[in-house]
């Protein structure tokens, strides 16, 4: 069967060729990605992304089996959650897509490789709820006892993203031999799991210690060999994306800010009603918007992203570029 050119159909399909043009540069407009496809931007994105990598060839996927399973787990994103939701796994998706094809990782990667970051991308959120990990272990939730306080909402994404393989006619993976399953699975797991806040501090101290070392050694820092380095650099790299918003042109930047903000205000709210403490910048009577994304950028995503930059240099000057001029915005847009 035939399927449309990015495997949604579009009220504009013109228009809709123009955007995706943009889908190997940073900063496409994933907003108007989902407008024009009804609200498919992660299924639209991923699959564009998989036949352009000539990743469903590669691996032998069907693409109806494909867009069924990105279909179905795009529906699996709540689209009343205003941060967490198909848009933002879209996002992550397209960033991780171009972060992939920086010179210095150029033939780093196998395939296998490549196909689980996609993949882990996409589903790195799935029916997320909207609330934080700290939310529902405080709250004592089921969700926490399930995992025990640990990676809480990224255990769930993982078990929802492989438990819907198992729906009819969605397994993509069915023609992938065994153990290539087997290193996907492993792959894709790790990545999810790395991007889980609590784990941030160390990933980008061990990205450190490991662009050290081979600065040291004077060895390639991005030579095939070291699996354990690869996948160290993969789990960095959907951490970054994940942590991109900040590096984005100020226009989409501006509305992640106030989808983030409304998402952390609806948790503040529930907190309030329930008598419990209010999570940091979850209350919208006393939230400091800019100084919070000042903090936020000052403190996690450029001393994150500078990590990537030395590892990568010098593919990211742009994206640190923009980086600096929307904190500056930010700082001076300080009441
Ligand atoms: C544009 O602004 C933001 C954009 C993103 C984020 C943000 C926080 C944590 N994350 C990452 C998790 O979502 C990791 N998830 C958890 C669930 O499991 C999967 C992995 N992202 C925070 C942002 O601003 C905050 C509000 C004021 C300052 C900080
Ligand atoms: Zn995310």
């Amino acid at each position: 069967i035939m399927h449309p050119k990015y495997g949604v159909d579009s009220n504009d399909p013109e228009h809709l060729d123009e955007i995706m043009a943009d889908i190997d540069k940073w900063g496409i407009d994933i907003f108007e990605i989902g407008q024009l496809t009804n609200n498919r931007p992660m299924t639209t994105v991923t699959y564009t992304i998989l036949a352009k990598r000539d990743l469903l060839r590669a691996f032998n996927i069907c693409s109806t089996t494909m867009l069924n399973y990105l279909m179905t787990a795009e529906d699996h994103y709540r689209p009343e959650v205003p941060y967490h939701n198909g848009y933002h796994a879209a996002d992550v998706t397209q960033s991780c897509h171009v972060l992939l094809s920086l010179p210095a990782l150029e033939n780093l990667f196998t395939d296998l490789e490549i196909l689980a970051t996609i993949f882990a991308s996409c589903i790195h959120d799935i029916d997320h709820p909207g609330f934080t990990n700290n939310y529902f272990i405080t709250t004592g939730s089921d969700l926490a006892l399930m995992y025990n306080d640990e990676s809480v909402l990224e255990n769930h994404h993982l078990a929802v993203a492989f438990k819907l393989l198992q729906q009819t006619d969605c397994d993509f993976l069915a023609s992938l031999p065994t153990k290539s399953r087997q290193i996907l699975r492993r792959i894709v797991i790790s990545l999810v799991l790395a991007t889980d806040m609590n784990k941030h501090m160390d990933h980008v101290a061990h990205l450190k210690t490991m662009v050290e070392a081979r600065k040291l050694s004077g060895a390639d820092i991005l030579s095939q060999e070291n699996y354990s380095d690869r996948l160290l650099i993969l789990q960095h790299m959907i951490h970054c994306a994940d942590l991109s918003n900040p590096t984005k042109p100020l226009p989409l930047y501006k509305k992640w800010t106030d989808a983030i903000m409304e998402e952390f205000f609806r948790q503040g709210d529930a907190e309030r009603e329930r008598e419990l403490d209010i999570s940091p910048m979850c209350d919208r009577l006393t939230a400091t918007v800019e100084k919070s994304q000042v903090g936020f950028i000052d403190y996690i995503v450029h001393p994150l992203w500078d990590t990537w930059a030395e590892l990568v240099e010098p593919g990211c000057r742009e994206i640190i570029e923009s980086l600096e001029y929307n904190r500056d915005w930010y700082y001076n847009a300080v009441p």
